[in-house]
């Protein structure tokens, strides 16, 4: 495949192979979908459930920032235990004003809305390009595509981002900067709940250079929902992501072997826990496997920062966590070989964190 095509899908037509996207497939008005598209997973037999109000856990960011001693630690308790036993959480009062969240919404439906032949533009070539458009994964590695269209950013320590639709990059520069705020105050949280300093795990992946990684998910209507991937399960690269949606509900999470469907409240920002979390925490906060899913009709859009390591920082289980009796379950890595590890593969689970596991 020609290295400036990529990112794009292969796609037989008439009498030639070119490149398209999954938006332009799914309003070429297909009735069903090519077979590069059809499932054959074996994770489709795990049952997927509706959980009861109030199962998946929720954390009021406001309280865990209050200045009463008694409403914080309670908050950190309670994160430290959606971190173990959930890999996940829904974030509410985080500050980010909703007139702010429905502008980058809205910013990125348009992005998604400019021709194929304008976001070629951003497509990139390889996968430390800053900024990357494309369809599925990795449309050359993996075995089935995803119903997907993404748009990928380096947005930190450098800021990265397409200049068009207009407007949209100052909205990001801002969005980006609350998020980066907020995970600050949520890996503070997160240290204190595992016992060690409040600013441990900062300091340990040199959180000041934090890459951070900004990824627009567009699932457009698809022929035949039941058969189709929105995005094969996975875990994702960095400390923690933070996720927002618009609207339209779509993310499962897997929790004691089930597919767990995610209705977030609006305004809220789902957080999954992610490989560099569960390196530095030496395994005690597992890193969450997700999926996503598509609808016949329903445009969904999703998008995710991942806030990581600093890029070049050479990450392992924290020393405070490694003893005799939980000796270290990861070799070290540095974060940018283990997001070309990631990035370079078909989404599988949590293949690349396999790469680096120690068996003891
Ligand atoms: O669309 C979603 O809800 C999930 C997106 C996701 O997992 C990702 O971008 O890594
Ligand atoms: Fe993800």
């Amino acid at each position: 495949m020609a290295a400036t095509a990529s990112n794009f899908l292969p796609f037989s037509s008439v009498n030639s192979l070119s490149f398209t996207t999954v938006k332009a497939l799914s309003e070429s008005g297909l009735s069903s979908i090519p077979s590069s598209f059809a499932s054959k997973n074996s994770l489709e037999d795990i049952p997927v459930i509706n959980p009861p109000q109030g199962t998946l856990p929720i954390i009021d960011f406001s309280l865990l920032t209050s200045t009463d001693p008694q409403q914080r630690s309670k908050t950190i308790k309670d994160l430290g235990k959606a971190c173990e036993e959930w890999s996940f959480f829904m974030l509410i009062n985080h500050g980010i004003p909703e007139s702010l969240t429905n502008r980058m919404i809205q910013g990125i439906a348009e992005f998604f809305d400019l021709p194929d032949k304008e976001k070629r533009e951003f497509q990139g070539e390889n996968l430390y390009d800053p900024i990357r458009c494309g369809s599925s994964f990795n449309p050359v590695k993996e075995k089935v595509h995803c119903w997907r269209d993404f748009l990928k950013a380096f947005v930190h320590p450098e800021f990265h981002f397409p200049h068009k639709p207009t407007g949209l990059r100052d909205t990001s520069f801002e969005f980006i900067k609350n998020v980066r705020e907020i995970t600050r105050e949520l890996l503070k949280g997160v240290s204190e709940s595992l016992g060690l300093e409040p600013d441990y795990i900062a300091k340990a992946v040199n959180l000041e250079s934090s890459l951070q990684v900004f990824a627009a998910n567009l699932y457009p209507p698809c022929p035949q929902p039941e058969l189709a991937v929105g995005l094969h399960p996975h875990s994702d690269h960095g400390l923690l992501t933070l996720l927002l949606e618009n609207g339209i509900s779509g993310l499962q999470t897997l929790h004691n072997g089930k597919w767990v469907k995610v209705h977030a409240p609006p305004n809220a920002l789902m957080v999954n826990t992610a490989d560099q979390l569960e390196i530095v925490t030496n395994g005690k906060y597992k890193s969450n496997i997700h999926r996503a899913v598509m609808y016949s009709t329903a445009t969904r859009i999703s998008m995710g920062i991942a806030n990581g390591p600093s890029f070049d920082e050479v990450v392992r289980p924290a020393p405070d966590l490694v003893d005799e009796s939980q000796p270290a379950a990861y070799r070290a890595i540095t974060y940018r070989e283990y997001y070309r590890i990631q990035q370079a593969n078909a989404l599988n689970n949590k293949s690349a964190l396999d790469t680096i596991r120690i068996q003891n």
